[in-house]
C-alpha cells in the first residue's frame, strides 16, 4: 500500500487530486491557506482524517504567509477559522484544529515552529491509529471473509492503512484470502477510489452499485460490513457518508455484523446523540451531472445530503485504536476515561 494523500514539505503541502482519480494521478502544490481551504471544500482532498491533517498543515502554511502588517495571533485567528469552515461534518477537521490553536504565540517563527511538530505529530499519529485499529478488527474476523464496505473509508482518506481499510490490508499481508464488495457510494462515487487502491495491492475487491448491497446480504454473501465514519455522537450514533444507515438496517435485517471503524479524533463526546451532528448539504450538480454530462432534465430540485446518521442500536462495535467496543454511551465514557475497554 503505497498511496500519499497529503505529504508536507518545507512549507509546501502536496495532495492527491482525487477528483481526477482513478483515472489520472495528478498530484498539486500548495503555498497558500486559501487554497488548501479550497482544495478541501473542493474535496481534493477528503475524508475525515485527511481533511483534519489537511487544515493543521493549512494553518502551518498559514503562519508562514504571515507579511507583518497586522497583529499576528489576530491574523492566526482568521486562519484557523478560514480553515475551520471548509466543512461541516467530519470532526477530525475542528479536532486538529483545536490541537493547534493553543500553540500560537506572538512569535511567528516560534508558532511555526510549533504548529509544524503538531501537524507532524498528528500525520504520525494517524498512521498508527489505523494499524491499530486493523489488528482489533482482525480480532473479529477471519481467513476467507468476504467484507462490504461503503465510501472510501481507506490509506486516500488518511495518513496510511484507512481506517475500514485497514484490516483489509492486514489481512492481505498476512496471507488471508479476503474479498471486499465496495458501494459506489453516488453522488460523488469514492467508492471508485477504494476500488483503485484496493486493487492496486492486490486485494480482491468487486465494484457494486449502492443498491446492490442488500442482495448480496439477502444472499448470504457478506460476512461483514465495515465502514469508516465522519462524526461519532456521545451515545454512539454514527454520522458517515451518505448510504451507511440504509447498510445498517440492512445488515440488522440479515443478521450480518456491521462494524464502525473510528479513531477517536472522529468522536464528539460534546454532542449527545447523532441529530445534533450538522449534516453538509452540497451542490445539486453533484447529483444533476456525471463528468460534466446531464443525467436529469434542469431545473428539478435536487437533495443531496453528503452524510446521513446510523442509530447507535444497529452498530455491532465501533473498532477504535483501544480496542473494539460497544455502540452506547457507558462504552463511550469509559473509552474516553481511558478505563479498561469492553468489547
Ligand atoms: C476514514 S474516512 C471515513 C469517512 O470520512 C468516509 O467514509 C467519508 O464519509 C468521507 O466523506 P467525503 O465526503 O468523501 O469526505
Amino acid at each position: 500500500m503505497n498511496i500519499n494523500a497529503l505529504s508536507y514539505n518545507d512549507g509546501v503541502l502536496t495532495l492527491l487530486d482525487q477528483t481526477k482519480l482513478p483515472h489520472a494521478t495528478v498530484y498539486r502544490d500548495y503555498t497558500d491557506y486559501e487554497t488548501i481551504a479550497r482544495a478541501i471544500e473542493e474535496m481534493i482532498v477528503r475524508g475525515a482524517p485527511a481533511i483534519g491533517m489537511t487544515a493543521a498543515y493549512g494553518a502551518v502554511i498559514g503562519a508562514r504567509q504571515f507579511t507583518g502588517d497586522a497583529h499576528f495571533t489576530d491574523y492566526m485567528e482568521n486562519v484557523i477559522d478560514r480553515l475551520w469552515h471548509t466543512r461541516p461534518t467530519a470532526v477530525n477537521l475542528m479536532w486538529a484544529l483545536n490541537r493547534l490553536k493553543p500553540l500560537v504565540r506572538d512569535n511567528p517563527a516560534e508558532t511555526i515552529q510549533r504548529l509544524e511538530q503538531a501537524a507532524h505529530d498528528i500525520f504520525k499519529e494517524d498512521a498508527e491509529i489505523n494499524r491499530r485499529i486493523g489488528e482489533h478488527l482482525l480480532e473479529v474476523l477471519h481467513d476467507g471473509v468476504t467484507l462490504l464496505t461503503h465510501c472510501n473509508p481507506g490509506a486516500l482518506a488518511t495518513a496510511a492503512y484507512g481506517t475500514a481499510t485497514a484490516p483489509m490490508y492486514l489481512a492481505h499481508e498476512r496471507g488471508w484470502n479476503i474479498k471486499v464488495y465496495s458501494d459506489e457510494t453516488r453522488p460523488r462515487l469514492q467508492g471508485a477510489l477504494t476500488a483503485y487502491e484496493l486493487s492496486q495491492a492486490g486485494i480482491d475487491v468487486t465494484t457494486i452499485t449502492d443498491s446492490t448491497a442488500a442482495t448480496l446480504m439477502q444472499q448470504g454473501k457478506i460476512d461483514a460490513v465495515i465502514v469508516g465514519c465522519d462524526r461519532i455522537a456521545a451515545n454512539g450514533d454514527t454520522v458517515n457518508k451518505i448510504g451507511t444507515m440504509p447498510l445498517a438496517i440492512c445488515a440488522n435485517y440479515y443478521n450480518v455484523p456491521f462494524y464502525v471503524a473510528a479513531p477517536t479524533p472522529s468522536f464528539d463526546i460534546s454532542l449527545a446523540d447523532g441529530s445534533r451532528i450538522p449534516i453538509e448539504e452540497r451542490q445539486s450538480v453533484e447529483v444533476t451531472t456525471l463528468n460534466e454530462q446531464a443525467l436529469s432534465i434542469p431545473d428539478v430540485p435536487v437533495y443531496n445530503p453528503a452524510f446521513d446518521i446510523t442509530p447507535h442500536k444497529l452498530i455491532t462495535g465501533i473498532a477504535t485504536e483501544h480496542g473494539i467496543i460497544k455502540a452506547n454511551k457507558e462504552a463511550i465514557i469509559q473509552l474516553f476515561e481511558k478505563k479498561e475497554i469492553t468489547t
